[in-house]
């Protein structure tokens, strides 16, 4: 048979191969039922029966197509001579599964190309297998960098041009392009978009007095004396987390719960609440700190089934050392009272822009509108933290979002409310920490592509006499 015809027609219906199944079902899920993406992926394995290596290869497929779906999708528009919005969704996606193989996956050319059509055929039909097989092949003539190059071209000079163009090479919505760059360091915007787009690896937390870091594999972290960075396999299958001893956690995150723990506080020191705990992990964290220092902390989660995620990371029903209790309430008008508490962290909830590295799906999801809710609430669980803590004591409040509404503009709000807080710099809280400092004088902000971590905001308040912050 010539090689033309070969091309223009695919064999008859074969069967799809399970990975590619699977990745596909993936895609429909996130796209149909707003389910995420690492939740979802190990349920469809299971369901679908996958090996090993089948596995890996759909959960790279899946949450690297969703990560860089607005690179392929920029491409594709290129390679079809319709609007993309009047491709048929469950087609798009078979599209977008083949130009991840093609574009961003070692997969070679005839495999990939092979497959997708047998998983169009099998999925939408043989017209729609001979559609996605002239596509895939118009895709195959450049490879990532040169299809840049022609649908984002290298900016000539104006902003406008310079965000379309990191746009499409990284794959992130334009709006979020444009709050990163209001918030991230000069000439940084590059390496953090790029930062985004590569999954990190599974992070550990020993936590102390229960765990040690030299019993758990992998290799230290860099800033938490608590981490390790684990190589690979399951962290599940680590006999300090199946015990709950440790636990998987960003170094950002262990960081956050460092910098609370040793703020110096002077006086009583006994009282730690933690305003936002769900799921846990800061908590478990803090806890572990505060049983070797004679305290305790008191965790409040406003949503019923994240309180039950944290009572499990504090150790179930069996009351571990330094957890005085959980309780499921509203962290802006907690039943605690007021000047109670010595320590409070508040680790809003926000738009978690800063963590789109391990979320694939998060960038597509979230939109501006998102910030019209998230911001007075964050100003008020801040406000309600500082009316908890006592004179002397201290509020850190976090993000794992750097978007200056989130961060440098809620903290703003209480400082310029004209009551007795003090701003106090975070930084010292972090040792070893270089190149992290916040958008407000002694605030600190982490970044993925300087350090590894999610992109954390912390600012240390403390509290002085006779306030009432109000917000
Ligand atoms: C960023 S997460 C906290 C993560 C947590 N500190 C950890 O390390 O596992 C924010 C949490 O705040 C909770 N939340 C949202 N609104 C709240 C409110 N008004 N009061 C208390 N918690 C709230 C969310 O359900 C979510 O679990």
């Amino acid at each position: 048979m010539p090689a033309s015809r070969k091309h223009r027609r695919p064999p008859p219906s074969r069967t799809a191969d399970p990975a590619r199944t699977a990745a596909l079902e993936v895609l429909r899920l996130v796209r149909t039922e707003e389910a995420y993406t690492n939740l979802v992926l190990p349920s469809v394995v299971a369901r679908l029966e996958l090996d090993t290596r089948d596995a890996a290869f759909a959960t790279e497929l899946a949450a690297g197509t969703i990560r860089r779906q607005g690179t392929y999708d920029a491409i594709l528009a290129a390679c079809i001579d319709r609007p993309l919005r009047r491709v048929e969704f469950g087609i798009l996606d078979i599209l977008r599964l083949g130009c991840h193989q093609l574009l961003g996956m070692r997969v070679p050319a005839h495999a990939a190309i092979s497959s997708t059509v047998d998983l169009a055929h099998a999925k939408a039909g043989r017209g729609a297998g001979g559609f996605v097989n002239a596509v895939l092949r118009a895709v195959t003539r450049r490879d990532l960098d040169t299809w840049i190059a022609e649908v984002a071209p290298q900016p000539s000079g104006s902003r406008d041009e310079r965000m379309e163009h990191l746009t499409v090479k990284h794959s992130h919505p334009r709006w979020v392009v444009d709050l990163l760059d209001a918030a991230a360091p000069d000439d940084d915007l590059d390496a953090l978009l790029a930062a985004d787009n590569v999954p990190p690896k599974v992070t550990l937390v020993a936590r102390p007095g229960r765990a040690e870091v030299a019993e758990l594999p992998g290799t230290p972290t860099l800033y938490s004396p608590y981490g390790v960075v684990l190589d690979g396999g399951d962290p599940a299958r680590v006999p300090a987390v199946a015990e709950g001893r440790a636990g998987v956690q960003d170094e950002g995150s262990q960081l956050v719960a460092l910098a609370l723990a040793s703020a110096p506080v002077e006086g009583a020191d006994k009282v730690w609440v933690d305003l936002c705990a769900g799921p846990g992990g800061k908590a478990a964290l803090l806890a572990a700190i505060a049983a070797e220092r004679g305290a305790g902390v008191l965790a409040v989660e406003q949503h019923l089934h994240r309180a039950g995620l944290v009572r499990r990371a504090l150790g179930g029903t069996g009351r571990l050392p330094g957890v005085l209790g959980l309780v499921s309430a509203d962290g802006t008008r907690p039943p605690l009272a007021a000047a109670s508490a010595d320590r409070v962290l508040v680790d809003a909830p926000c738009t978690g822009l800063g963590a789109l590295r391990r979320r694939p799906e998060a960038r597509w999801r979230r939109s501006p509108d998102d910030l019209l809710a998230l911001v007075p609430l964050q100003r008020r669980l801040l406000a309600s933290a500082l009316e908890l803590v006592r004179p002397g004591g201290v509020v850190l409040y976090a993000t794992c979002s750097p978007v200056r509404a989130e961060t440098v503009d809620v903290v703003s709000s209480v400082l310029g409310s004209g009551e007795a807080v003090a701003l106090e710099d975070v930084r010292p809280l972090l040792p070893g920490v270089t190149d992290a400092d916040g958008p407000l004088e002694g605030t600190a902000q982490l970044w993925p592509h300087r350090h590894g971590t999610d992109a954390m905001f912390l600012a240390l308040l403390r509290r002085g006499e006779g306030i009432t912050a109000g917000g």
